[in-house]
């Protein structure tokens, strides 16, 4: 990589060449979309065909009303807009994951963005270690910057908003997989749920970096409220291709996590997703993390394996994958972060 892209963005910002999001990938599929499903109105039918081909929908007629909405949308565009010595004074650090961020790597890559972090409920119970034998959690709590008074309101509305759509989602997906509405939602009885907020800057070299490198989401599910600029790209699953998703006035974009993955035994797949960032608008995001219980521990559901349709993964606990994700974004470990083909039998 030359010396001028390097000086213009920083060497730590620039995706190898592979990922970089090059007109190799340029939309060539203008009339294709990801599916859209009607909380209400959507048959159980529709939902599994969207999740089975895209892991992606754009959810509508979800009932949050729209005020809601551009609330937390504003009290994060103040945020953002803080000095940044003013935002460093609730940073995350090594010891606290909730705040704001302006470093995230993801597979070792810094991303262009700025986040704040916070859970629903104030505070987020972590497994104290990763060792399985280690019951001890620590409790960690939502810090919020003092000189904004609205902030901290818009942002409890927007997750308990955000968290019973989820839950009614939740039951759709149940249904989609053959299952009783209720089946999952145990696993939420205290849910560690989180919500991002986003902030990708204008880029001076948007060819070189990433909003946010190539992931899967590794929770239950996600569902992002996004602005109207545009950025997201999903991985189609029957090309390969990135797809650049369409912002929706109002619309959640959801996404199937890695545990519902192995909960319905690949019968669902967390799609690979990106962000990437243009040179004059910068974009926002809110996503809501809908994440089970710490202590919850995920295998393939015994209804939906069977002798034909063995497990396809080792159990795992989520409270101990979560803190080891964790880790890993906050430091370069130089190694990959733990995923779930890692417990793939
Ligand atoms: O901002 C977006 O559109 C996506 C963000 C995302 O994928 C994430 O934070 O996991
Ligand atoms: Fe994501």
């Amino acid at each position: 990589m030359g010396v001028e892209a390097e000086a213009k963005i920083g060497a730590g910002f620039i995706q190898s060449e592979e990922h970089r999001p090059t007109p190799k990938w340029k939309r060539v599929d203008e009339d294709v979309e990801i599916p859209t499903i009607d909380l209400y109105k959507s048959s159980a039918e529709e939902v599994e065909k969207a999740c089975k081909d895209w892991g992606f929908f754009q959810l509508i007629n979800h009932g949050i009303p729209h005020d809601l909405l551009r609330g937390v949308e504003s009290a994060a565009a103040e945020f953002f807009a803080l000095p940044v010595e003013e935002k460093r004074k609730v940073s995350r650090d090594a010891l606290n994951p909730l705040g704001y961020f302006d470093t995230e790597l993801t597979k070792n890559v810094r991303d262009w963005k700025e986040v704040f972090d916070y859970a629903p409920r104030e505070t987020i119970q972590l497994p104290a270690s990763l060792n399985p034998h280690d019951r001890l959690t620590e409790t960690f709590t939502n810090r919020w910057p003092r000189q904004l008074p609205h902030f901290r309101e818009a942002c409890v509305a927007y997750a308990e908003a955000a968290r019973e759509v989820s839950l009614k989602l939740l039951e759709l997906i149940a249904r989609s997989l053959g299952l009783p509405d209720k089946r999952l939602n145990e696993y939420f009885s205290d849910d560690m749920s989180r919500v991002r907020l986003n902030c990708y800057p204008e880029c001076p070299a948007p060819e070189l970096a990433l909003g946010v490198g190539r992931h899967k989401d590794s929770g239950g599910l996600t569902l992002l409220y996004q602005d109207q600029v545009g950025g997201l790209q999903v991985r189609r699953k029957d090309n390969g291709q990135w797809l650049p998703v369409q912002p929706r006035p109002d619309a959640f974009v959801v996404n199937v996590g890695a545990i519902i993955q192995v909960w319905s035994n690949d019968r669902y797949e967390s799609v690979e997703h990106r962000v990437v960032v243009n040179e004059t608008r910068r974009r926002m995001s809110i996503p809501f993390f809908f994440n089970p219980s710490q202590d919850v521990m995920v295998k393939p559901l015994q209804e939906l394996v069977s002798e034909e349709n063995p497990p396809k993964y080792r159990e795992y606990n989520w409270g101990k994958f979560y803190k080891q994700r964790a880790d890993g974004n906050f430091k370069n470990l130089g190694v990959e972060n733990l995923q779930i083909y890692h417990f793939r039998i």
